[in-house]
């Protein structure tokens, strides 16, 4: 490795109203390395890189590329001087195809007599994927009709397509299933020969492996640069959140447990060949994992139990009630967090505080005119808000500017304000620090000793382990092995079974 800088970052500030993201930060990118970054929700890791990459600029400070001053105006500007970024939330255009997608802004390549040749653009695209290794995706596909994973998969087969020498990898890994992420590792080690790579991650396990240096970030500040030989997970955790992390991380206790009452049912439920005659039950004060590859099926599962996709076959009952819709769903007491948050569980426009109450109108106090009053609704929005840590200004502030830890958080903190008794949880913890994710399952295990019921859809075998009282695994659509809450249980053991 060299130790040459190929990108250089000097007293970079940035200020978002009240809040300053970024306060006087000094980093550099050698050629040849793997550069990890970590640091609590809003600690100004996706600012940081967004403005290196092209995405938005930087109040105060100067940046240098390969040399010479580095201003990008946007990120295809960026990009097509060499510095891609794959952003935390979907960075791909629903409405248009994979194809048109990974040339964007570049269809002009493929223009003849004032057309663009899509049979050329196709095989484009085609290329492309196959160059990056990734597999099943068709160049002609709507990206809104594919799934959380392939899209990022198209991205950063787009990404890759420039062969940029910088690439900045956002909080990516937790959108992927064990398959994609080799597809990604492979990807990163390709890309190191090639140049450098920025790599976002709340997962200190990972980052210590993939990572050759590390630098902390907090509160817009950069706290420390770790060089590999001075990887050690207490000191980088205390940089990170300036104390030592103390209690349990997951529930303490080892057996399964429930009450005897089935709160949630699916009979023999199948949705296209996606989920393929499905049958489970869960019951009050049970959390139930769901596990499996990508596309397994678990992720179309969770909608399926709560109403968001049409079953072909089979029943889903919630509580007494047959679930046929998301707001039969609602009014059965159901909550429902999905993998893809920005599209499926918020509101970007809106306040933190219209997303969270939006689901508990029913049960904030009503003034005299029969009218909620904005005192209730804050008082009511409090709570969740401060359970969860939100990082923000107030609760006003516009959920579309919050970083992706929180805006998790505004989700989560969302069913947890009203009441949800069943919970379908699909990646719960994408994206959010470890601090926050200890208080998240702390919340799982009061709610599970509350009696609530939770089926956790999830990437992360330590988490299904660490929290299930039973953990279903979906292959090909079907549920193929049940493991019962066990110290004996091991990672090895759940993943063998899912491929
Ligand atoms: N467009 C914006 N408007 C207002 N505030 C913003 C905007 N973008 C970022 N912020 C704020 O800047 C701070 C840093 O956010 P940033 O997204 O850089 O954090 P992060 O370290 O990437 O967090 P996460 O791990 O949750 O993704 C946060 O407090 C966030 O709310």
């Amino acid at each position: 490795m060299t130790s040459e800088n190929v990108l250089t970052v000097t007293d970079m500030s940035k200020t978002f109203g009240v809040v300053r993201a970024l306060k006087g930060v000094d980093f550099q990118l050698r050629d040849g390395e793997v550069h990890g970054l970590i640091g609590e929700n809003g600690s100004g890791k996706s600012t940081l890189t967004s403005i290196i990459a092209g995405q938005q600029n930087a109040d105060r400070g100067q940046m240098a590329f390969q040399g010479a001053p580095w201003a990008p105006g946007s990120t295809n500007e960026a990009l097509e001087a060499g510095v891609g970024m794959i952003v935390q939330e979907s960075g791909t255009v629903p409405g248009i195809t994979v194809a048109e997608n990974m040339f964007l802004g570049a269809s002009r390549r493929f223009s003849r007599f004032g057309l663009v040749d899509r049979k050329a653009m196709g095989l484009g695209a085609a290329e492309a994927l196959a160059a990056a290794g990734i597999e099943g995706i068709e160049p002609s596909a709507v990206a809104g009709s594919l799934d959380f994973q392939a899209r990022k998969l198209v991205e950063l087969a787009r990404v890759m397509m420039h062969r940029p020498k910088v690439v900045v990898i956002d909080e990516t890994t937790t959108a992927l299933s064990q398959d994609g992420r080799q597809t990604l590792y492979r990807l990163v080690t390709e890309q190191k020969a090639r140049g450098a790579v920025v790599f976002i991650s709340h997962d200190l396990e990972e980052i210590m492996t993939v990572c050759d240096r590390l630098t902390v970030l907090r509160d817009g500040e950069l706290i420390r640069t770790f060089d590999k030989n001075e990887f050690d997970e207490d000191a980088i955790r205390a940089a990170m959140i300036g104390r030592n992390l103390e209690g349990q991380y997951y529930r303490e206790d080892t057996a399964p447990s429930a009450r005897p009452e089935v709160v949630l049912a699916a009979e023999r439920v199948t949705v296209g060949a996606k989920v393929v005659d499905v049958s489970l039950e869960v019951r009050s004060g049970e959390i139930v994992g769901i596990g499996g590859l990508s596309h397994s099926g678990m992720h179309e599962l969770g909608k399926a139990l709560f109403g968001a996709v049409r079953l072909d076959a089979g029943t889903v009952t919630a509580r007494g009630r047959r679930i046929t819709s998301e707001p039969q769903a609602v009014r059965a007491a159901m909550g429902y967090v999905s993998k893809d948050r920005d599209t499926e569980s918020l509101s970007l426009t809106a306040s933190i505080r219209d997303n969270i109450a939006s689901a508990g109108l029913r049960l904030i106090g009503r003034g005299r005119a029969g009218l909620i009053t904005s005192r209730a609704e804050r008082r009511y929005v409090q709570r969740p808000m401060e359970q969860l840590a939100v990082k923000a200004t107030s609760s006003a502030q516009v959920v579309g500017t919050l970083s992706g830890g929180n805006k998790q958080k505004v989700v989560f903190g969302k069913w947890i304000a009203c009441g949800s008794e069943i919970l379908i949880l699909d990646c719960p913890t994408r994206g959010v620090d470890v601090g926050v994710k200890q208080a998240m399952y702390q919340l799982m295990a009061d709610l599970k000793n509350e009696g609530k019921a939770i089926v956790m859809v999830s990437e992360e075998m330590t988490e299904l382990m660490g929290m299930c009282d039973r953990v279903l695994i979906m292959k090909e659509g079907r549920v193929t092995r049940e493991f019962e809450r066990s110290p004996e249980l091991t990672e090895m053991e759940i993943i063998q079974c899912m491929i």
